[in-house]
């Protein structure tokens, strides 16, 4: 409720609006019983038809001005509610683009995305019910209920004695759908996570004629799913029926012993009939403030997991403080750094690393596979923060740096080469967004890439489908080494960004890009050997260790691993 209330308090002029319509309709709708009334005992009873007459246009005038309120109501409660939810998803958003990887894996993707749409439509339904009934039905039923004990405190108390029974249901099924609501949208995360692995992995699972295996994740998942909201609506098929059975033995109660009075001169045809509109709108009303209440266990939930979102503070700050400015560019010094995954009860996946690398040079990684090679580099821009040890670049520590400033020395190329949907131009331009064609141009030729551009129909303005399906594993690679080109960092960090790459486009490539960065840094994690042998220093990992750093020529000498990686991928002929 804490964070609706925020949110709706950030639009008091809107909310001011659906109060009063919530108001001006109540005023109205209570007050046509009363002039009902009137018509019948004083118009109708008499046979003062001018009165009936003069009476029924008054009302007539005033449910016209009710219908207006009404849709007024609807306008401003619209509007309200859109705008309340547009501003969550917003805050939503700007905060999670703020988490480091630490925390999308606490959360996890899936359910982050669940929260952002189902989340917050949850939210939102139970706000456009709220801020439409949650006001009015209250303000309704106690109205009501003053004229009921003033048209007859007798027959009142009818009313009076079916309340507790009402609030005690209504409590009853508030405690029974939290958790069924709690179940649920946890359900609907892991769909969202099956789904996801599911299209993004379609190819994988045809390949591997999975397709049965995975129908029956997604069913399990789907019939749990479906079985907490079969509860849920269990619950509202009982509940329903239980109310309006209440609601009819009141009735009969009222019209049984009103009429008895009217029998005995005791009460008025006209007083018993505005009676019966009152007792309505009061169960009426109750009714309805039951069923937005009986909505907000969901809503509660779904507005704590949208909580939980906003709440989490990113675990590597932004520093907007910190230094923006170096007198070097390049040097990049580990310092005794080790790292162990945050929450990970393992042991460190890097233990005691310590290297330096300088402008102008490269340096290669390498060892076996989960050696600890892409955990190494993902520290530089700080994707994660070491356990210990520190990195600097350019004589400041990595944590010291103004996040934006750090991460705009690096250009970084992921192992998994992730390209938008849009042109190639627009992916090329994420790299630095004031490029001009000029840069474009160049990057592209660097990164080996001009030629399959050229061929593409629409050249820069080809489009790249939802992750660069329609382009090649190879074509990817140079598009994501093009776009960190482009901004002609100090530092470049190529993550296996030459593996999809056949030999010739990666000797070209390597050539190119030496002349393009004598004054820069080079970090390369590779599996080719071919690929790093001419650095100026290779350093040897084995399960989180450095075991030994040293050129091509004298590492085949000194060390055993990089002496078996290399005979493995070689020539005699070329080891030699
Ligand atoms: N996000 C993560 N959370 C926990 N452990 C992780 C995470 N990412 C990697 N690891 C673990 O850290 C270790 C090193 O992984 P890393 O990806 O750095 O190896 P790598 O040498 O780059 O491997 P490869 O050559 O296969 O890409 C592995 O044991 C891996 O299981």
């Amino acid at each position: 409720m804490k964070l609706m209330w925020k949110y709706t308090m950030r639009h008091k002029k809107l909310l001011f609006f659906n109060f009063l319509c919530v108001f001006g309709f109540i005023i109205i709708e209570l007050g046509l019983p009363t002039l009902l009334g009137r018509m019948i005992d004083i118009g109708v009873k008499q046979k003062d038809f001018d009165y009936v007459k003069m009476m029924g246009l008054f009302m007539l005038a005033i449910v016209a001005v009710g219908i207006t309120l009404n849709m007024l109501l609807t306008y401003f409660g619209a509007k309200l509610n859109t705008s309340i939810i547009i501003d969550i998803r917003d805050d939503m958003f700007e905060n999670m683009q703020t988490y480091s990887h630490q925390e999308y894996e606490k959360l996890g993707v899936s359910s982050l995305i669940t929260r952002t749409t189902n989340d917050a439509y949850q939210v939102m339904m139970f706000l456009g019910q709220f801020l439409r009934l949650g006001f009015m039905t209250p303000m309704m039923f106690a109205a009501s209920l003053y004229m009921i004990m003033r048209e007859s405190a007798s027959l009142s108390k009818f009313v009076f004695f079916a309340i507790p029974f009402l609030l005690l249901g209504v409590i009853i099924i508030a405690r029974i759908s939290e958790p069924l609501s709690e179940k649920q949208q946890k359900n609907l995360d892991k769909i969202n996570m099956i789904l996801r692995e599911n299209l993004s992995g379609l190819r994988v699972i045809r390949a591997f004629v999975n397709e049965k295996f995975e129908e029956k994740r997604f069913d399990d998942v789907n019939e749990n799913y479906a079985a907490s909201s079969t509860k849920l609506f269990k619950l509202v098929a009982v509940a329903q029926p239980g109310f309006y059975f209440l609601f009819n033995i009141i009735m009969v109660l009222v019209i049984w012993f009103g009429a008895k009075q009217i029998d005995l001169g005791q009460l008025e045809v006209g007083k018993l009939i505005s009676f019966i509109e009152y007792v309505f709108h009061a169960l009426f009303s109750f009714m309805l403030f039951a069923s937005v209440f009986m909505m907000y266990p969901r809503a509660a939930v779904s507005a704590n997991r949208i909580q939980e979102v906003l709440d989490t503070v990113t675990s590597i700050s932004e520093n907007p403080d910190g230094v923006k400015e170096t007198a070097t560019q390049g040097v990049i010094e580990f310092k005794n750094v080790t790292f162990a995954y945050p929450g990970a009860t393992e042991s460190p996946v890097i233990r005691d690393v310590s290297f330096t690398a300088n402008p102008g040079e490269t340096v290669a990684f390498i060892g076996s596979t989960g050696s600890g090679k892409s955990t190494l580099i993902q520290l530089i821009p700080r994707f994660y923060d070491t356990t210990k040890g520190d990195i600097l670049i350019d004589g400041v520590n990595v944590k010291d740096y103004n996040l934006t400033a750090l991460r705009q020395k690096i250009g970084f190329i992921p192992q998994k080469a992730l390209l938008f949907t849009g042109t190639i131009r627009e992916n090329m331009l994420f790299g630095k967004a004031d490029a001009t064609e000029e840069d474009l141009h160049y990057a592209a030729e660097v990164s080996q890439a001009t030629e399959f551009i050229s061929q593409k129909a629409d050249g820069y303005d080809e489009l790249l489908s939802e992750g660069g399906a329609n382009f090649s594993g190879g074509q990817k690679q140079r598009l994501a080494i093009a776009r960190a080109i482009i901004r002609r960092p100090a530092i470049y960090v190529f993550d296996d960004s030459f593996s999809a790459l056949d030999y010739k486009t990666d000797a070209n490539l390597r050539a190119r890009l030496k002349k393009e960065t004598t004054t820069s840094t080079v970090l390369i994690v590779a599996q080719r050997v071919s690929t790093i042998m001419q650095a100026d220093k290779i350093v040897v990992l084995n399960e989180g260790d450095v075991v030994a750093i040293g050129t091509h020529r004298e590492l085949l000498k000194s060390c055993e691993i990089y002496y078996d990686i290399a005979s493995s991928q070689l020539s005699e002929e070329e080891l030699a």
